[in-house]
């Protein structure tokens, strides 16, 4: 199974995010970010680091779109930095923030790279935050500005859109969970985020229609095949409730105006208030040109009497990355063949899908043939899905290089390029750029 093999017009591509690689955290006029202040507050990073600097993507991003040029992709899943063009979050705009996207672009497009714009990927300014970022309808009118801006001066030449990646990270993990920024353990106020984050992505892409006609909008989603640990009814009860509060909270509002009601239904019982604010959430339900999906793992649950959804996650016995998530490759094939199913048509991409290995630099050389065959086994079934008649036009590897990996800061490494922290953040391919190159360039099958 060769790249001919795929559709001619399929994209592959690598992806990234700004606060994750770029630094100059507080460079040409960039404002603070709430990720810039969550980094820096003591005991949140794992490993005590920040993105201050991260990969110095800023400056070096030529060098980057040249290791593009060289792995062979036709495309590039990139995230703007809200902060960097508007400081505060709304009004002054930042024009050195707009140039260096704006440079950016040029690069790729003169370099035969078709850009995939992620408006927010979760460095929200912290301004915002201070008047409650999310939880405030304000921050979900900042937010069509910025689209707007963006949408204006950079639409002539990008023509894929994504509004949010991961609404699931940015609502639960960030304000129910608290293990991403503003840290905030309220699933109430979590609840209120996703509903606000639904509504800012609904009218954003109205707006995109208005001023963009020709342009493609999506929204990224973290999407998990949701399996019960035995076939007993109350598995498969706790397997359902976890398949609404992980893909169909927000699923079924971007495809179907609604919330899953036997979620919503556990939702009312526990705040009597909440079917008035949130009973309606059919402004989401803009009609989307395709559906970015990251894939990673899937997750196994048994039935669990003490938590809210019924349901916790069973650790069964299974090949893990570094990240300690199940690799689990017919997973992504499951996942795309269900949402051409139940949401479908819809274009899919699949715009994030890497591992975190332990990587070693040994000899100038990092053999890591377990990100080869996790690579391979992922590109092998999404190939069967798309045989399947599942619309998938691309695939975007996670990530071009080691970066700063949230909460995990530097300890954990996706990049097909090693970045050498020890020396000048140097990037070194490692053996699977090598393969991916040849994968690419059709010298190698997937067998
Ligand atoms: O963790 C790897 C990547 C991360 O670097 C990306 O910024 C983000 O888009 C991303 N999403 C997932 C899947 N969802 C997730 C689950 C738990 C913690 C963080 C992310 C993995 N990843």
């Amino acid at each position: 199974m060769k790249r001919e093999m795929f559709p001619g017009d399929f994209l592959w591509g690598v992806a990234t995010a700004s606060y994750q690689i770029e630094g100059a955290y507080n460079e040409d006029g960039k404002g603070e970010s709430i990720w810039d202040r969550f980094a820096h507050a003591p005991g949140k990073i794992k490993d005590g680091t920040t993105g201050d600097v991260a990969c110095d993507h800023y400056h070096r991003y030529r060098e980057d779109i040249a290791l593009l040029k060289e792995l062979g992709v036709n495309a590039y899943r990139f995230s703007v930095s809200w902060p960097r063009i508007f400081p505060c979050g709304k009004g002054e705009v930042n024009q050195k923030g707009l140039d260096f996207y704006d440079a950016l672009v040029d690069e790729l497009l003169k370099q035969g790279i078709k850009p995939l714009l992620t408006l927010y990927h979760w460095d929200l300014p912290q301004p915002l935050q201070f008047h409650g970022g999310w939880t405030n309808t304000d921050t979900v009118q900042a937010f069509l500005e910025y689209a707007m801006l963006l949408f204006k001066k950079l639409g002539d030449r990008v023509e894929l859109w994504a509004t949010f990646n991961e609404p699931w990270c940015i609502s639960f993990l960030a304000h129910e969970l608290g293990e991403h920024a503003p840290g905030i353990k309220d699933l109430r106020t979590a609840l209120q985020v996703a509903h606000n984050v639904l509504v800012a992505h609904g009218k954003a892409v109205k707006a995109f229609r208005s001023e963009n006609p020709s342009g493609k909008t999506g929204i990224v989603l973290n999407l998990y095949p949701v399996h019960p640990s035995s076939e007993s009814e109350q598995d498969k009860e706790a397997a359902i409730l976890s398949d609404c509060y992980r893909n169909r909270w927000f699923l079924d509002p971007v495809f179907k105006g609604e919330y899953p009601q036997e979620l919503l239904s556990v939702y009312q019982k526990l705040y009597g208030d909440f079917a008035k604010d949130y009973e309606s959430i059919q402004v989401a339900c803009e009609k989307i040109d395709f559906l970015g999906v990251n894939y990673y793992s899937r997750e196994v649950v048994s039935h669990d009497p003490k938590s809210i959804l019924k349901s916790k996650t069973v650790k069964v016995e299974a090949k893990r990355t570094d990240m300690g998530w199940e690799i689990y490759p017919q997973g992504i094939q499951e996942i795309l063949v269900r949402i051409n199913r139940e949401y479908g048509p819809i274009d899919l991409y699949v715009t994030e899908n890497g591992a975190a290995f332990k990587d070693e630099l040994k000899d100038g050389e990092i053999r890591d043939y377990e990100r080869i065959d996790f690579l391979k086994e992922h590109f092998k079934n999404t190939y069967y899905a798309i045989q399947q008649g599942v619309p998938v036009k691309g695939y975007f590897v996670w990530s071009l290089m080691d970066n700063f990996e949230w909460a995990h800061g530097y300890s954990k490494r996706f990049g097909l390029f090693y970045v050498d922290y020890n020396d000048n953040l140097k990037r070194i391919p490692k053996e699977s750029a090598r393969w991916f190159k040849k994968f690419l360039n059709n010298e190698i099958s997937l067998e």
